[in-house]
């Protein structure tokens, strides 16, 4: 017996949420189990449609989205999403919180109960553990949030736009606090594999291990670029003059990709 492929796979993935009008098509891609991929691309490219492929909230019109070997038909605890915004129950603790999906599975109380004081503690949030999640400040919450998402022990965690609303400092810590999430997530030590959308090529270069690039009108791929940057990667790598040229190189493809965009928008017909 062969086992299953190990990792996230596309084939032929395409979207179409109005006939005719693809919003992605022909994407052909794979992640391999514990990797880190960051996807940028102009906006309206489809990159949240894309992660919401493989979260299983959006069906793709054609093509499929395989995990380990099996097609993702829906939601399920192997995925973990994290979006702009938080979006925690108000009402319950944060310890509630990220205990959520393990109430969802039914996962005894004392087994909980253990899993999220050590999901809390790697998040560095354990003392606010009965705290309301309006006590929170924005950074604390996507901690919270990424906890919440991790507390089921996914197999993926899809980030999309995480950071995209905190300040520059909050922003550059939560980039070290994910890099060190997904290097200890388990008290295995066992890496999650990581799909993150941003819209900042400086966020893409310094946290992911290859940048996909998406195209727009409709979304494909248009490159895949390795960052064979050293690990463990400090704050301070981001002046260092590879980083930089490789920041360029992506900045390049983006602004590229975001000006073809306008010009075919321009010349549409009214
Ligand atoms: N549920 C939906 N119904 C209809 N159209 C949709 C739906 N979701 C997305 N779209 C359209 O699909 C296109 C791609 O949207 P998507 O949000 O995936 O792009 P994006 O690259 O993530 O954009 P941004 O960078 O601005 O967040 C857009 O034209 C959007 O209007």
């Amino acid at each position: 017996m062969t086992s299953a492929p190990s990792g996230l796979r596309l084939e032929g993935v395409g979207k179409e949420f109005v006939p005719g009008r693809p919003v992605l098509q022909d994407v052909d891609l794979s992640v391999a189990s514990g990797d880190f991929v960051c996807v940028v691309g102009a906006s309206g490219s489809g990159k949240s449609t894309l992660l919401g492929m493989v979260a299983g909230l959006v069906p793709p019109t054609s093509g499929r989205v395989l995990l380990d070997g099996r097609e993702v038909a829906g939601p399920g605890p192997d995925r973990g999403l994290v979006f702009q915004t938080a979006s925690l129950y108000p009402w319950r603790t944060v310890a509630q919180n990220v205990a959520f999906g393990l109430e969802a599975l039914g996962v005894p109380r004392a087994a909980r109960r253990e899993r999220v004081r050590w999901l809390l503690d790697e998040v560095g949030l354990g003392h606010l553990a009965g705290a309301l999640p309006g006590r929170l400040s924005g950074g604390q919450q996507q901690r919270v949030a990424i906890a919440r998402a991790l507390a089921c022990a996914p197999r993926v965690l899809l980030l999309d736009e995480p950071f995209g609303a905190l300040d520059v400092q909050t922003k550059e810590d939560m980039q070290l606090f994910v890099r060190q999430v997904w290097q200890d997530v388990t008290p295995a030590g066992e890496r999650p594999t990581v799909v993150m959308v941003t819209h900042d090529t400086e966020e893409a270069v310094f946290l992911a291990r290859r940048v996909i690039v998406l195209s727009s009108d409709p979304g494909r791929i248009s490159q895949e670029i390795a960052i064979g940057l050293p690990e463990p990667r400090p704050l301070e790598i981001k002046r260092s003059a590879e980083f930089l040229r490789i920041r360029a190189e992506v900045e390049d493809l983006v602004r590229a990709e975001h000006r073809a965009h306008q010009a075919r928008v321009a010349a549409a017909p009214a």
